[in-house]
């Protein structure tokens, strides 16, 4: 509980027209009722509230309506005398929601006279002044071909009006084609006029945006993206996501909802959520990033199935997903991986990474240490730090998560206790099994039960991982896609019965884009990119103990 000589304004003001005793500190703006009677009545609602101040969106001031707005003659007399008549100012404040969701909510105070009301209004707008970590410029790019194809209407209506309420200016860019705000990022877009970019679609506009991000900051920095060996920079715009896709994984695992106007207010606030970001190379030629679902096999298939169906929106996932699962496609090839050691956390902890995340934040710590003594000994073996593992087999799924990937379809994700950012990646292996026991482990997405807890599936916390496929016409290691053969080779196998055996590649899908190589090389960078978000907020039992109030 703070003392209160931290308080930096304190008065009796008119809410609802009753009387309450208006506090404000650094850190919070709270009202409390005044009781006339001191007696306990145990059917009066709750009489004391407070907001933090890192969470009041603006503050407006207001006419009194007795006074200045009426027939204006009381307000005429104030302004022939040169006083400001207005007496009210209301506070727009976020205020929490079933299923994480955030709303802007407003309650107004009356003040006995106007010095004083303009008092609180500057009072508070100071303090809101005062926090750094807020935007005030953001770039905007707005995919219209996201998810349902709403995407410019939900900025319009529920994004826009609240960035103008906070003061926060915008340049919008709606893309003309795949890749467009790659590419701005990537070369023309004036960087250094803005606090973070804003992606209004789905997982695949937020990839772009990364990707764009990213390379800048390679460039700029004189470091090579095409090595993998190489360190990268982190950016220093943070990313705010309105969720206007099919999928919208990013969003909801780092929020807890896709829901835009939350979204709006986390950006508003100025949080801030640390990510990995998996680089993917083959042969030293960089392919991608991504953040959430690097998937061979399986989701690879459901992907490639589905991009020819991007015309029914988001179902187009559930078809394909029903109908890749009935193939029932199996995959040959070899993962290695390098096993994240003396790290805090495995894949199989009944724990979740929340906001504030312990885990992260120790083991994103204990990356960067051991990084910098590395850039100290250029001579060290920077794989000395574990042995690598190898894994050869015949697999119906092949899946990278960086974090949960929990989504609306599965809310609790393809790797439920993965953290956003503590440097690693779960390695999920699902070895070729029947369809009833394919099924079984599908479904456990949906359910309480461990997704884990079958003889056919395995899964490994790792910092880095290769996959090579193992060919259907010979055991070279080559790719055969680097020199067009894969796909002649794929269609006799898909297509002809008498060959009995399956297709020998599958794709990568990586955040929801078709990689152009089947063989790569994984790598985890730990913390290089920042989102305006805070991890998903578990409610817990000491929350009334930060609450004044509640003392
Ligand atoms: N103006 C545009 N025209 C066509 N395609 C675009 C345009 N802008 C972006 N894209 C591409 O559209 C693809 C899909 O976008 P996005 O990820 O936003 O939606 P989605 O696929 O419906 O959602 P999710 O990725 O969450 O499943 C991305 O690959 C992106 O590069
Ligand atoms: C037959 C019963 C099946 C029930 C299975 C439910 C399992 C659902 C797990 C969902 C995991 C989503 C992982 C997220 C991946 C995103 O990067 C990507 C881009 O948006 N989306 C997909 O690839 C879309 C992937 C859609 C998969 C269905
Ligand atoms: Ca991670």
């Amino acid at each position: 509980m703070e003392r209160p000589s931290r308080l930096l304004l304190v008065s009796e003001l008119r809410v609802r027209n009753s009387a309450y005793d208006v506090s404000l500190s650094r850190s919070l703006l709270t009202w409390k009722r005044r009781t006339s009677s001191p007696v306990y009545h145990p059917f009066r609602p709750s009489v004391c509230h407070s907001v933090s101040v890192s969470e009041i969106i603006s503050v407006r001031e207001e006419e009194e309506e007795n006074g200045c707005k009426d027939d204006g003659s009381w307000k005429k007399i104030n302004e022939r005398e040169g006083k400001d008549c207005r007496q009210a100012f209301t506070v727009l404040h976020v205020e929490r929601c079933p299923q994480h969701r955030w709303r802007c909510a407003e309650v107004s105070f009356t003040c006995p006279e106007a010095a004083l009301c303009q008092r609180w209004v500057t009072g508070i707008r100071e303090q809101l002044a005062a926090i750094a970590s807020r935007p005030k410029q953001l770039l905007v790019y707005i995919n219209p071909y996201s998810g349902k194809q709403h995407g410019k209407h939900i900025y319009e209506q529920k994004v826009a009006p609240l960035f103008a309420l906070a003061g926060v200016t915008t340049h919008v860019i709606v893309t003309e084609h795949a890749n467009y705000a790659r590419d701005h990022l990537r070369t023309e877009a004036e960087l250094k006029k803005f606090d973070g970019v804003v992606c209004v679609g789905g997982d695949g506009m937020f990839s772009e945006i990364i990707h764009g991000l990213i390379w800048r900051s390679q460039v700029d920095g004189g470091v090579d993206p095409n090595c993998a060996d190489e360190s990268l920079l982190p950016s220093s715009l943070r990313i705010g996501i309105i969720p206007a896709g099919s999928t919208d994984c990013i969003c909801f695992a780092t929020v807890g909802s896709n829901d835009p106007v939350t979204s709006a207010l986390h950006i508003i606030v100025g949080d801030s959520q640390p990510m990995d970001v998996c680089s993917v190379h083959h042969n030293n030629t960089f392919l991608r990033y991504s953040v959430s679902l690097l998937g061979y096999g399986f989701y690879g298939d459901v992907l490639t199935d589905s991009e020819r169906k991007r015309w029914m929106g988001p179902a187009r996932y559930d078809l394909s997903g029903v109908k890749m699962f009935l193939t029932h496609h199996y995959y040959e090839g070899t993962v290695s991986y390098l096993p994240a050691r003396g790290i805090m956390g495995t894949p199989r902890d009944a724990s979740r990474c929340r906001s504030g995340c312990v885990i992260c934040q120790h083991n994103g710590r204990l990356i960067s240490k051991k990084a910098e003594r590395y850039q100290m000994d250029e001579e060290t073996d920077r794989e000395g730090e574990g042995e690598w593992k190898t894994i050869r087999g015949k697999f119906l799924a092949i899946n990278a998560a960086s974090m949960s990937c929990a989504c609306p379809r599965s809310p609790k994700g393809l790797s439920p206790a993965a953290h956003l950012a503590d440097g690693t990646t779960d390695l999920i292996l699902v070895r070729k099994c029947s369809r009833f026991d394919f099924l079984r482990h599908l479904l456990r997405h949906t359910s309480k039960d461990d997704q884990f807890d079958l003889n056919f599936v395995e899964v490994h916390r790792v910092r880095r991982f290769c996959f090579t496929p193992r060919h259907c016409q010979s055991d070279s290691d080559l790719d055969l896609r680097e020199n067009g053969k894969h796909q002649i080779f794929g269609q006799i196998c898909r297509n002809h019965p008498a060959c009995g055996c399956a297709p020998a590649y599958s794709s990568w899908n990586c955040d929801g884009e078709i990689l152009t190589h089947t063989a790569i090389d994984v790598r985890v960078h730990s913390n290089l990119i920042k989102l305006f978000a805070r991890g998903i907020e578990e409610p817990t039992v000491f929350d009334d103990l930060t609450n004044p109030c509640a003392i």
